[in-house]
């Protein structure tokens, strides 16, 4: 059997993108991490498997499931700059009827709306606090703002400038807090509605965005300021986001790009499972 995969990305953070209507392909672990290992594999931050709700036996109003693994093989509920870049390939391949439609998530349904400049704006479910906790980065005490964007993050904000910050080592975070880990933003407020930020993802290492850390990011910012609703421009490595946050409700905006179509070889697909 041929295996089409696509490479894409949303801001710079990439995913080997693999359509699977019907839910065929045994997607192992080791496969997963092999297609994103940037020297044994196409690299990549994660994968987004497209595949049919009903044909993995969910339920929900989108008729297409985003099936996202990090690089390290495990399995995440959600991931914001994936939204966009899988709804970009479902436009863009005629998998659905019109440019507003809803994507299934394993942390439930996302509305999209792909425009007309192929930038997409993603309907992030709320963004809820649930407590403080610390990240340690090479010794030093951060403290942070936890945030649920339907997968966790900790957002600290920092005095220096973020890009001083060495994330090359895995920084530490309360265990007891996180116990199934926890996605690392490190923000600093450039004035009203404009936030700069570098994140170190669960499952991946630092990248050069996430999504998901961005909502979480202006959620933070807001609390911190005493407010619950608030919009910013996030700056990150790979470039710039959208964010609206609301009393339950928040949003994403940002580009979603194709750089590659191919086939998997079949040999090195075995090889990997
Ligand atoms: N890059 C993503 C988030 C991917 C999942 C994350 N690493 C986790 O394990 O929760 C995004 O754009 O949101």
């Amino acid at each position: 059997m041929a295996i089409e995969f696509l490479k894409g990305h949303g801001t710079q953070n990439d995913f080997v993108v693999l359509p699977d209507p019907d839910g065929r392909l045994d997607l192992t672990a080791g496969r997963v991490a092999a297609l994103c290992d940037r020297q044994r594999g196409l690299g990549a931050d994660g994968v987004l498997r497209v595949v049919r709700t009903e044909a993995i036996g969910l339920a929900g109003d989108g008729e297409w499931f985003m099936d996202y693994r990090n690089a390290d093989g495990s399995i995440a509920e959600m991931c914001g700059n994936g939204t966009r870049v899988f709804a970009r390939y479902l436009v863009d391949n005629g998998l659905v009827p019109a440019r507003e439609f809803v994507i299934g998530t394993r942390a439930g349904d996302r509305p999209v709306v792909v425009h007309p400049d192929l930038s997409v704006t993603v309907q992030m479910g709320p963004a809820t606090i649930t407590g403080a906790s610390v990240a340690i980065v090479d010794g030093r005490n951060f403290s942070g703002v936890a945030v649920d964007v339907g997968n966790p993050h900790l957002v600290s904000v920092v005095d220096e400038d973020v890009d001083a910050l060495d994330l090359t080592r895995a920084p530490r975070y309360d265990n007891d807090f996180f116990p199934e880990g926890v996605n690392l933003e490190f923000i600093n407020p450039l004035g009203e509605q404009r936030l700069k930020m570098r994140v170190y993802e669960r499952g991946v290492g630092e990248t050069r965005a996430c999504g998901t850390g961005t909502v979480a990011a202006v959620a933070a910012a807001l609390h911190l300021a005493g407010t619950d609703t608030g919009k910013s421009a996030v700056d990150i490595p790979g470039g710039r986001v959208e964010v609206t946050v609301e009393r339950g409700a928040s949003t994403l905006t940002g580009p979603a790009e194709f750089v590659a179509r191919g086939e998997l070889d079949p040999a090195w697909w075995e090889k990997a499972g």
